[in-house]
């Protein structure tokens, strides 16, 4: 999805879904609903998935279930706009084959590649975040949060289940145009406190504070107690 500039979305207009919190919130928000539903251009989206679970597409752990049911039944982007992830393969397969399908949508000018990165630029990012941290399917101490080569790559071992996903690694996180970060709950209050206090130290980030993009807005979008640790809120 695209942020809209002069209140329309441009052609090839690239977003990503990642995040069951981030999802509710935006259909909270009447993102499907009068008047958004008429002023969004949803016919020129191109909807992804920044990470999702190795499972069948109707299963309650899909992330493409949700969105499907949360937002993308209820608006009209085009079936053929929707790229979810081929859930007949295995977890490499399925990361193997996300990759190459982005790589063509570059090459058809569909999805923009970063100038600064050399990596596939998305216009819009909705994510959430973990209690541990977590972003994607990007988990603290994971050898996954190094990957510096994939667009897409795959985790056999997620430590929240279901342990088989596949998940867009941080370069290409950290090219978007744009991240809404929605975080809410007094869970993720620890997380929050860590990634926007100044003690960082580059031996134990957090996934959430390796989000660093080259070249785009970051915002965060949060409730009370999901900043409840922060002094100045
Ligand atoms: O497992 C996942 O967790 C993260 C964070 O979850 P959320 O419900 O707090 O948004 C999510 O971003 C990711 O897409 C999902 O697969």
């Amino acid at each position: 999805m695209r942020v809209p500039k002069k209140g329309r979305p441009s052609l090839g207009s690239s977003g990503v879904l990642g995040s069951h919190r981030s999802l509710a919130f935006w259909s909270r928000r009447k993102l499907a609903e009068p008047p958004y539903l008429e002023l969004v251009a949803w016919n020129k989206w191109h909807v992804f998935w920044v990470d999702e679970r190795v499972v069948p597409k109707d299963h309650e752990d899909s992330n493409y279930k949700l969105a499907l049911d949360g937002l993308l039944a209820k608006v009209p982007i085009p079936p053929g706009q929707v790229y979810a992830i081929n859930d007949a393969l295995s977890a490499e397969g399925a990361a193997d084959d996300y990759e190459t399908c982005l790589k063509q949508l570059v090459k058809n000018g569909v999805i923009a590649m970063s100038q600064t990165t050399g990596f596939p630029r998305f216009d819009v990012m909705l994510l959430g975040m973990g209690p541990d941290g977590h972003i994607a399917s990007l988990f603290p101490g994971h050898p996954l949060v190094n990957e510096n080569q994939r667009w897409v790559t795959y985790i056999k071992d997620s430590p929240k289940p279901p342990p088989e996903r596949i998940t867009f690694t941080f370069p290409v996180i950290n090219s978007s145009a744009y991240v809404a970060m929605v975080v809410t709950g007094a869970g993720n209050a620890g997380a929050v406190q860590k990634a926007l206090s100044d003690k960082q130290t580059s031996s134990d980030l957090l996934p959430i504070e390796m989000a660093v993009l080259q070249d785009g807005e970051f915002t965060w979008f949060t409730d009370k107690p999901a900043v409840s640790m922060l002094q100045n809120k």
